[in-house]
C-alpha cells in the first residue's frame, strides 16, 4: 500500500462518559477506497466523527499525511482536507443550492482549488438545474448530492461518507455510486459506510470490519470475496 493518507491507531472515544470505540484501527492509502462495515449501532458513525474531530478521542491517535489530528478542532480537522458527508445529510434548509454549495468553501484545504460550482455542477447536473431552490425543497437524492458537492467544494484530499445512500430510491442510490466510482477514478480517496455490501464490494479496495466499538477485520476486496464468514458472522442481519 502507498503511504496512508489517514492513520487511526487504537481509537477510543464514546459519549459524555460512556465509551463506544475502545480500539479502532484503520489505515487508508492515497486514492485508496476503504469501507467501514458492521452491524448496526457498532460504531461505525462514531468512528468518522471521531476522526473528524466532532467527539473528542479519549485514547489512540489519528494521522492525516502524517501529522496529528487527534485533540484538534473539528474544523481545523476540515481544513487539513477532510470532507465530511455526514449521515442524514445536513443540508442548509433555508439557504438556495448554491448558497449551500458556497458555504463550506471558506473551509477549503490548502491544495490545488480541483473543485468549484463549475465542476460540482458537471458532476451534478441537476443540481445546476435547482441552484436557485432551497435545500428544504430538494428530494433525499437531491439533498445527498448537494451534501456530497459541498464537501467536495472544500477540495477534499478524503471524502468521508456515512451512509452513502440511506433512505434513496434504487436509481438514485445507483447515481450515488457511479459519483463514487467516478471520483474514486480521479484518485480521490474515500471512506464510506453504507448498508448495501454490494454496492461497497464493487467500490472498495479494503474492507474495515468493526463490532462493538473493535476493529474485528480488516482485508482486501478479494479477501472479502474469499471469506464469505466474514460476512457471516459481522454483517448478517
Ligand atoms: N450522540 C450519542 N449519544 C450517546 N450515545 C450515542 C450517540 N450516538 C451514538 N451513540 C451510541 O454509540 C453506539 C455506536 O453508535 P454509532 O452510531 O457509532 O453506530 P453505527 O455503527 O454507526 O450504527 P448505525 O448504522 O446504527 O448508525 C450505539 O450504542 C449508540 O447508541
Amino acid at each position: 500500500m502507498s503511504r496512508p493518507l489517514l492513520s487511526v491507531d487504537h481509537l477510543q472515544s464514546g459519549y459524555d462518559g460512556t465509551p463506544v470505540l475502545f480500539d479502532v484501527s484503520l489505515t487508508i492509502g492515497e486514492g485508496e477506497v476503504v469501507t467501514l462495515m458492521g452491524r448496526n449501532g457498532m460504531g461505525k458513525s462514531t468512528t468518522i466523527k471521531t476522526v473528524m474531530g466532532l467527539v473528542p478521542a479519549t485514547g489512540g491517535e489519528v494521522y492525516f499525511e502524517g501529522r496529528r489530528v487527534d485533540g484538534a478542532p473539528a474544523y481545523d480537522v476540515a481544513r487539513q482536507g477532510l470532507g465530511l458527508v455526514p449521515e442524514g445529510r445536513q443540508v442548509f434548509p433555508t439557504l438556495n443550492v448554491e448558497e449551500n454549495l458556497v458555504a463550506t468553501s471558506a473551509n477549503r484545504a490548502g491544495g490545488a482549488a480541483r473543485w468549484s460550482l463549475k465542476t460540482v455542477y458537471a458532476l451534478f447536473p441537476r443540481l445546476a438545474e435547482r441552484r436557485a431552490h432551497f435545500g428544504s425543497q430538494l428530494s433525499g437524492g437531491e439533498q445527498q448530492m448537494l451534501a456530497i458537492g459541498r464537501a467536495l467544494m472544500t477540495n477534499p484530499k478524503l471524502l468521508i461518507l456515512d451512509e452513502a445512500t440511506e433512505g434513496l430510491a434504487p436509481l438514485i442510490r445507483k447515481e450515488i455510486w457511479q459519483v463514487l466510482a467516478d471520483l474514486k477514478d480521479t484518485g480521490l480517496a474515500i471512506l464510506v459506510v453504507d448498508k448495501s455490501v454490494a454496492a461497497l464490494e464493487r467500490l472498495a479496495d479494503r474492507h474495515v470490519v468493526l463490532e462493538k466499538g473493535r476493529t474485528v477485520w480488516t482485508g482486501s476486496r478479494q479477501e472479502l470475496a474469499a471469506n464469505p464468514d466474514v460476512k457471516d458472522r459481522y454483517l448478517g442481519a
